[in-house]
């Protein structure tokens, strides 16, 4: 597959609103490369101060790289992101340069871009995200590690939408427990479904390219005894009635499972719901409640909503 790299200079004020411009345009992932950044202490985990490359960053403000696949919808995707980005001024929010540009990246210098920016995280209480190619030490002896080579999957485990459906993974998850995972991008849901004591755990997508990479992180994770990887759309066909089904899609893909996802669910199961951007907080609300489950916990990180619903 081919993709696309649409790089944007604008400052720092801008970047959250961006971002969700860009994931809302279906970017499977952003890279932002901040002047800030070069002038920050910083230590690798054995203490040692490090440099970064001062080629890697603008001199001034931020820079924005985003991938979108090559397809014949591309022209209008970037227009409407020009739009929606010269739209922000109407809000009052400095775009500074708001230099846009676009090139051709392959499959492999997608896959690579990430890497230098992509450093173990703890991201709760419990897990701590870790990159395949680092080397990593647990700090606590109960910490959970989730080794992850996210390539060219979503889910490099650290955006919001992510880290908040893995805290509600930790509050609902019980041992034993049958867990669905609808979209699991780079698998690091479902990992961390097996890791809290899940006995069972399905993790679809409707992308080959995300299959592919959640069995090489399940296996990495050894996992692959409770997880079951599937290409499937959303549950179509799913008929194994689950505790838990946590589903990371945006909004409008939500909104078209939420009477499966409660058909599916034991009596006292949870949905977990994440990628909702503010805006559309109500109207998946509305939905949740419309399909029967009552709202146990709304979880909020930046512009993303979070809810925890019970049957
Ligand atoms: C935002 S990513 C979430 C990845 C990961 N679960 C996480 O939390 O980091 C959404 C994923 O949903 C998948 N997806 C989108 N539409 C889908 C559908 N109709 N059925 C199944 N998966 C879908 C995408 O391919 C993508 O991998």
């Amino acid at each position: 597959m081919k993709w696309s790299e649409i790089s944007i200079h604008t400052t720092n004020e801008a970047v959250e609103p961006i971002s969700n411009i860009l994931y809302e345009a279906g970017a499977s992932g952003i890279v932002i490369e901040d002047s800030f950044e070069l002038y920050k202490e910083r230590k690798d985990q054995f203490g040692e101060i490090y440099e970064l490359d001062p080629h890697d960053y603008p001199d001034e403000g931020v820079i924005m790289k985003a991938y979108l696949p090559v397809n014949s919808f591309l022209g209008e995707t970037v227009e409407e992101i020009k739009q929606a980005i010269n739209n922000l001024i109407l809000f009052n929010i400095d775009i500074g340069k708001n230099k846009v540009t676009i090139s051709e990246v392959h499959e492999e210098e997608w896959a690579t871009a990430w890497k230098k920016y992509y450093h173990p995280v703890k991201i709760s209480s419990k897990f701590t995200i870790v990159p395949t190619w680092e080397e990593y030490e647990p700090v606590k002896t109960d910490e959970l590690i989730i080794e992850l080579d996210p390539g060219m999957a979503f889910g490099t485990g650290t955006h919001p939408t992510t880290v908040m459906s893995i805290q509600a993974l930790e509050r609902t998850v019980k041992p034993g427990d049958f867990v669905i995972d609808v979209g699991t991008g780079s698998g690091v849901l479902s990992i961390a479904a097996a890791l809290l004591q899940a006995d069972e755990v399905l993790a679809l997508d409707l992308d080959e390219i995300a299959v592919q990479s959640a069995k090489l992180n399940v296996k990495l994770n050894k996992v692959d005894a409770k997880v079951t990887v599937k290409q499937n759309n959303l549950l179509d066909g799913i008929n194994q009635k689950a505790n838990i089904i946590v589903g990371n899609l945006l909004a409008e893909i939500i909104l078209r499972f939420t009477n499966d996802a409660h058909a599916l669910l034991k009596d006292g199961g949870y949905f977990i719901t994440s990628g909702i951007i503010n805006q559309k907080r109500k109207e998946v609300e509305d939905a949740l409640l419309q399909a029967g489950f009552t709202i146990e916990e709304t979880l909020v990180m930046e512009d993303w909503i979070t809810f925890i619903a019970k049957k």
